[in-house]
């Protein structure tokens, strides 16, 4: 398998572009039409620029709205055509994208378009180029690929062939089976790109919400099998129109549409014609290790988590980090990092094979990170995700052998705890990085996705977790221009009641919640009003589903994170999300003080 990807996929001009395509691993490129016609380097420059990246140029694109007219208008479009030919030569690429007429079609006449596909590909023959016709979603005449294969067989030159485009196909519910009638020769492209469903016209559906494999409702690895079962053996590109890729960070958004395909291809039973070869095997998390915060001083937090009721499990013997725990939750404390406000930092994970998911996680393109590990001390691998935030897996079942480095601590009694949900928020360009991120190389699947009212804004809510439901890593998503949210660390507790009560009488002031909730939980459910006082006496948030309870409190922000103290009865399976809005109001309005 090689690799590709079109340059209207990211952000910025034609040079950085490559170079960023360069440095992300892509084999090669589509150059959109567009792209070059504003860059100030010749066809020429760009061709020795790709050379000296090592980057093919894969194809030229689009040449549009030129089959299905008159015979005047077609004359013309060869004009054009040939111009772009001339310009192909001096790029130094051979195949040109044609897609289907979608402005100036006038000739719904399949022997018309077959000869003019023809007259196109001879004109083509002349300058040593190959055509790719692909069938846009919303042409005028042509917009099914069945169609377009059907045209191209037709016309039956062998410079001709159809170009396959995954979102024009599924974006209209065309079946993919059909791909396998093809002849694998003849597709000459073949472009990838995913999407979430949504109920829009397909051409703003395509232009401004393409995602990249793995991130939206398309089978993309249903869709690339029966490609490679047609035989196809060209590159595997990605051609993912989408604002937000169009405004962020080049080098990052390369990155990440490198870990995708590496991801699908690997999904698909794509690896021997990869590179990559065959990636270890995804370790789904089968519980948390610990979870880190990291700061200069976090002694605040210590305080903290003494008022939650863990146990203070000891000093590390070397460096400035202390280890605390509520019966299976392990949190660290790490103030080696000098300049930094308290935040967290980093995740430990349990998995089967520890060194798989760092080999597969490190062959999805993340960088290794090391802890400061000194002769005698246990090592743990881990990677950077793409937000900077660490992660390291630990075998799990194994004893925890980084444990005995802390000293000077409690023995922990019977204590009934451990580690509900870990919360990330990301800003919103960063989202769809951090979701495939999550099912790539940390083994976690997607929930439905949900959106939470807050103060500036929707909060859409992605709640990634494993089959069993023992990790759950809600992803946050801050409405563009709103301020990130703070992340939290959601512990289990046997007895909310109990600890509530216990953290308040230690000094701790929660996120304090208005009695209106308490007015509007008293008209949604029919609780008892006994059950209600003790909830609002205690700043204690509710929500029941089918299955069972869940009671639930927040403590205020400590630099940018924050702990969330639940307990589940029953077999809850949710997350307080009607309670949501009322935590991102309180928090705003306890950051408002604060800052007046
Ligand atoms: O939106 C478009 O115009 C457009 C152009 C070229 C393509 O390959 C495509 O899929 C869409
Ligand atoms: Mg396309």
């Amino acid at each position: 398998m090689v690799t590709s990807i079109a340059t209207v996929s990211l952000s910025g001009g034609l040079t950085e572009k490559l170079q960023a395509c360069a440095k992300a691993g892509f084999d090669g490129v589509e150059v959109m039409d567009a792209d070059l016609t504003v860059a100030y380097e010749s066809p020429e420059e760009i061709r020795a620029l790709c050379h000296r990246l090592g980057l093919k140029i894969d194809m030229l694109q689009p040449l549009r709205d030129a089959e299905g007219v008159d015979e005047a208008t077609f004359a013309d479009n060869l004009r054009r055509a040939r111009e772009k030919f001339r310009t192909m030569n001096r790029l130094g690429t051979d195949l040109l994208l044609v897609c289907s007429n979608a402005g100036t079609a006038t000739v719904d006449d399949d022997a018309v378009v077959t000869s003019q596909l023809g007259q196109l590909a001879d004109a083509a023959a002349e300058f040593g180029v190959r055509i790719a016709y692909e069938a846009l979603a919303w042409g005028r005449f042509v917009n099914d690929y069945r169609h377009a294969w059907r045209l191209v067989e037709a016309a039956d030159r062998p410079n001709l062939g159809t170009c396959l485009d995954s979102f024009h196909i599924l974006s209209r519910g065309h079946d993919p089976a059909g791909i396998e009638e093809i002849d694998g020769e003849k597709i000459f492209f073949l472009q990838l790109a995913d999407a979430p469903q949504l109920e829009m016209d397909l051409l703003s559906w395509s232009r401004h919400h393409r995602l990249f494999p793995g991130e939206g409702a398309f089978d993309l690895t249903g869709f690339l099998k029966h490609v490679l079962r047609a035989g196809y053996r060209g590159p595997l590109s990605l051609e993912v129109f989408n604002d937000t890729f169009r405004q962020t960070d080049v080098y990052r958004t390369a990155a990440h549409a490198q870990r995708a395909l590496i991801w699908l291809a690997d999904q698909a039973g794509a690896e021997e014609h990869s590179r990559h070869g065959k990636l270890p095997a995804g370790q789904p998390p089968q519980g948390f290790d610990f979870v880190e915060i990291a700061g200069a001083d976090l002694s605040e937090v210590d305080q903290l988590m003494n008022q939650l009721g863990f146990t203070f499990r000891g000093r590390h013997r070397r460096k400035p980090v202390r280890l605390w725990s509520l019966g299976e939750a392990r949190i660290i404390l790490n103030e080696q990092r000098k300049r930094e406000t308290p935040q967290l930092a980093a995740l430990g994970l349990e998995v089967a094979h520890s060194g798989r998911a760092a080999d597969r996680a490190q062959s999805l393109g993340a960088a290794p990170v090391f802890r400061n590990t000194s002769t005698g001390e246990f090592d743990l691998r881990g990677v950077a995700a793409p937000d900077g935030t660490e992660i390291f897996w630990n075998g799990h079942g194994e004893p925890i052998r980084w444990i005995g480095e802390f000293e000077g601590g409690m023995e922990p009694g019977e204590q009934h705890g451990g580690i509900d949900h870990v919360n990330l928020s990301y800003p919103w360009q960063h989202f769809d990085e951090a979701v495939l991120f999550a099912t790539s190389a940390l083994g976690l699947e997607p929930a439905a996705s949900a959106e939470v009212p807050g103060p500036l804004g929707l909060v859409r809510s992605q709640v990634m977790h494993t089959a069993d439901r023992k990790v759950r890593v809600p992803l946050n998503l801050a409405p563009p221009t709103a301020p990130v949210p703070p992340r939290h660390v959601a512990l289990q507790c046997a007895d909310i009641i109990t600890t509530a009560a216990r953290a308040r009488s230690r000094g701790l002031r929660f996120l304090p919640v208005p009695d209106n909730y308490y007015d509007d939980l008293t008209a949604r459910l029919p609780l008892d009003p006994d059950f209600v006082s003790t909830l609002k006496e205690l700043d204690l948030l509710y929500d029941r589903d089918g299955a069972g309870d869940f009671i639930h409190f927040y403590t205020p922000t400590i630099g940018e994170f924050f702990f969330e103290i639940v307990e589940r009865r029953g077999d809850y399976a949710g997350y307080g999300a009607p309670n949501a809005p009322v935590r991102l109001a309180a928090q705003r309005a306890l950051t408002a003080t604060q800052s007046r």
